[in-house]
């Protein structure tokens, strides 16, 4: 009954990673290391170090850790890097997510969760976003991810497996006990990065368009906070399990906050002030994505404990000073 996690040493996936084992699931990680961290797995938990896309070490871990479901976090995951990058994303993305698909088909798994992202919408999309809005990525990123999508959807056809793809909006925040963060070397989001400008670990913070076609021209995103986002992870296997049917399902909470207001509660709650500047538009951005979170509601029983923007900037800075204060003392 183990739960394979892939990228399980990343930042999502170690918060998936501790929120089986406080419910004693019996959990396998794998993971290249190629982001995430080894501290960022807890000993008691097997680390198995590689490649999500190497099918002889995939068949070896699924029999040798009695593998029963996969949670599949691993993968690249910079918007504007895909742009420029798309085939090296459509590898890691796409490519080796068939890898794994298939020696889950191979070894008999029989449930499979799916990182997804909002960047499947198209733009123009009426807003909250339902998962029935139509589907045409941006950007390469985007596009690996629909791929997988609908390789799930025709792989669980054909061979009898249950799979849910969670289309995460915007995962920020970190574990309220202090155990899990997000600690990704030259991270890109938001509020990672303006956790980063309070801690003096970077000099100041950009603002990548304000041309936008919202409310103050800058973007808008629906900020979700990760230990919610590991908590619908877990009902989607019960789920799963319990139905056998598939699920589609948005992760957000149905609100927007502009870049603007971001930056605004970032400086509120820290109590620093550090400098902003405006820059051009970043490629691959969309103005708007806010979920429509109706379908994990009623379909999960989904109730999210941290539905607050101060909150989710207050746990990623705790967590930002935490290793920050760790690394002046190293
Ligand atoms: N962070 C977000 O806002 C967000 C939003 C939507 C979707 N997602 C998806 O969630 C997943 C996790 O994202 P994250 O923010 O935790 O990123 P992350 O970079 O912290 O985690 C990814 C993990 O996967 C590992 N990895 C990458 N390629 C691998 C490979 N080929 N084989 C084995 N391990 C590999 C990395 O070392 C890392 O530990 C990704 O699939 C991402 O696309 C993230
Ligand atoms: O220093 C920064 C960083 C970001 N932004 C802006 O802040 C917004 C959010 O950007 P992030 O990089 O934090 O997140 P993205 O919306 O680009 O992408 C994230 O959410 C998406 C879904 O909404 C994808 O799934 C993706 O994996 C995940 O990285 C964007 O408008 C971006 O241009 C800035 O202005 N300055």
């Amino acid at each position: 009954m183990t739960v394979l996690v892939t990228g399980g040493a990343g930042y999502i996936g170690s918060h998936m990673v501790l929120a089986l084992s406080d419910a004693r699931r019996p959990v396998v990680v794998l993971d290249d290391l190629s982001t995430g961290s080894r501290a960022a797995v807890p000993s008691t938990v097997p680390l198995v170090q590689g490649c999500c896309g190497d099918e002889g070490l995939l068949d070896d871990v699924i029999r040798d850790h009695g593998v029963t479901a996969i949670v599949h976090f691993a993968g690249s995951i910079v918007v504007p890097d895909s742009v420029t990058d798309p085939l090296g994303y459509y590898l890691n993305n796409t490519v080796r997510s068939r890898a794994l698909i298939a020696a889950a088909v191979r070894g008999g798994v029989k449930s499979f969760v799916f990182s997804s992202t909002a960047a499947v919408y198209g733009e123009g999309a009426a807003e909250p976003l339902r998962e029935t809005a139509a589907l045409d990525p941006v950007s390469p990123y985007g596009a690996s991810k629909l791929m997988t999508e609908r390789m799930l959807s025709d792989a669980s056809r054909a061979h009898g497996f249950a799979y849910a793809a969670l289309r995460y909006f915007n995962v920020a925040g970190a574990d309220p006990a202090g155990r899990a963060g997000q600690s990704t070397p030259r991270a890109t989001h938001l509020i990672k990065v303006a956790a980063e400008a309070v801690t003096g670990k970077r000099d100041r913070l950009q603002i990548f368009g304000d041309d936008y076609p919202t409310p103050d021209g800058t973007c808008v995103r629906d900020y979700i906070h990760v230990s919610d986002l590991a908590k619908a992870h877990v009902l989607a296997l019960d789920h799963l399990a319990r139905t056998g049917e598939n699920l589609v399902a948005n992760c957000g909470y149905g609100r927007g906050a502009s870049v603007l207001e971001v930056i605004e509660s970032v400086k509120r709650v820290s109590g620093v002030d550090f400098p902003v500047e405006r820059a051009p538009r970043r490629p691959g951005d969309p103005a708007l994505l806010v979920a429509d979170p109706a379908r994990a509601r009623t379909t999960l029983g989904w109730r999210p404990d941290y539905d607050d923007l101060d909150t989710i900037v207050g746990h990623a800075l705790a967590w930002e000073r935490k290793i920050a204060a760790r690394a002046a003392a190293e």
